[in-house]
């Protein structure tokens, strides 16, 4: 009897995980297809590990709240402008967070993105099939779980990017659900990646084009998330607990939250603004700033409420093969602040940052002095 059930147990803990992985990325239909089929138990593919289960119950403090910023007046008022420049540093600094508001790219658009991301993962599995791969260099990337088969649990979402700048991609081979939209909010994205990377040169007390000339807003990326409603939130997660590799990431999130960001080992919420963008320093920012911006560690809860939608804008070249070495800024160095961090390109960054996948300790580790 006792035998039977250590068994049990044995045979629980070492399912055949590999399979089963397999399995699910084979159906190319995403957690959605699993929602669509009205599982009622979240598979053990996506259960939060027990040894991670400490991460988790981190305390979520409701003291603290990310700095929202209004850029009104950016462009025109050299005052308003100093005062905004202050108030990104400071952000950019103890949070790595924060949300800005009157940014330039009106709600309509903002929303019409929403509904198109969405329709994109909702629209017929068989045309959605056929972007599904795991070929980083293509494009367009449907998948779900860019880190499926190294993570120790899967996530709760499915994921379609668009590798936008510097090389788009021609209009016939984005997804036609959010085709012209994506376009549209690219545009509008770069014009407003621009400002951001002014602001913080400025913040660093650098010339204003100095990120824009080293080509920090050269790439963009865009990733679009689906969180469908899971019958099992408190089993797994959204997304789990990672720092983003870009330089800078702008955030558009729905009404559902769900965002968490890691301050002062305590748990913050992201809370929906409505018009709002969340923006965020990537590694890369933090390396070439030599730790002056900080590059945060954040998570995605799943939801039962949904599906969430999000777009993420990430300003790097991604798997572009470019040469251009990054390491922390020469006019930001002093005896008594050496480098932290060696020299790198993007690819390798990325090469590594991927093959870590989402879990463990921060990637920028791997390329400290
Ligand atoms: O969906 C979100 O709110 C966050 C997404 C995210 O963290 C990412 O794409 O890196
Ligand atoms: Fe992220």
């Amino acid at each position: 009897m006792v035998v039977a059930k250590a068994g049990e147990v044995q045979s629980e803990l070492k399912y055949d995980r590999v399979s089963e992985i397999k399995a699910f990325d084979e159906t190319k239909a995403g957690v959605k297809g699993l929602v669509d089929a009205r599982i009622s138990e979240v598979p053990r593919i996506f259960h939060v590990p027990p040894d991670t289960l400490g991460e988790t119950n981190v305390p979520i403090a409701t003291q603290f709240h990310i700095p929202v910023i209004d850029l009104q007046g950016v462009k025109d008022d050299p005052g308003t402008r100093k005062e905004i420049v202050k108030e990104v540093l400071n952000a950019s600094n103890e949070w790595g967070f924060f949300q800005i508001i009157n940014h330039g790219i009106p709600v309509s658009i903002l929303e019409e993105m929403k509904v198109r991301a969405r329709m994109f993962f909702e629209q017929d599995d068989e045309l959605k099939k056929q972007y599904y791969t795991r070929d980083n260099t293509k494009k367009v990337v449907y998948n779900t779980n860019f880190d499926l088969l190294t993570s120790p649990a899967a996530n709760w979402r499915d994921s379609v990017y668009c590798n936008m700048a510097p090389d788009p991609p021609k209009p016939e081979e984005l997804p036609e659900p959010f085709r012209d939209m994506m376009v549209e909010y690219t545009d509008r994205m770069m014009n407003l990646g621009h400002l951001l990377f002014e602001l913080i040169s400025e913040a660093l007390g650098l010339s204003p084009d100095h990120l824009l000339k080293i080509d920090c807003a050269k790439g963009l990326g865009q990733l679009c998330h689906y969180y469908p409603a899971c019958p099992q939130p408190e089993l797994t997660m959204g997304a789990s607990k990672h720092a983003d590799s870009s330089f800078l990431t702008v955030l558009l999130q729905d009404h559902i939250g769900g965002l968490q960001v890691l301050h002062e080992n305590q748990w913050i919420d992201v809370p929906p603004v409505p018009g709002a963008l969340v923006v965020n320093i990537g590694d890369l920012l933090q390396l070439i700033s030599n730790d002056r911006l900080i590059s945060v560690e954040h998570r995605v809860l799943a939801n039962s409420v949904g599906p969430r939608v999000s777009v993420a804008s990430f300003f790097v070249t991604y798997f572009l093969s470019d040469s251009t070495s990054y390491g922390p800024i020469k006019e930001l160095l002093l005896e008594d602040n050496p480098p932290k961090y060696r020299e790198t390109t993007v690819i390798e960054y990325m090469t590594h940052f991927h093959n870590r996948g989402l879990a463990g300790k921060s990637a920028l580790l791997h390329f400290r002095i």
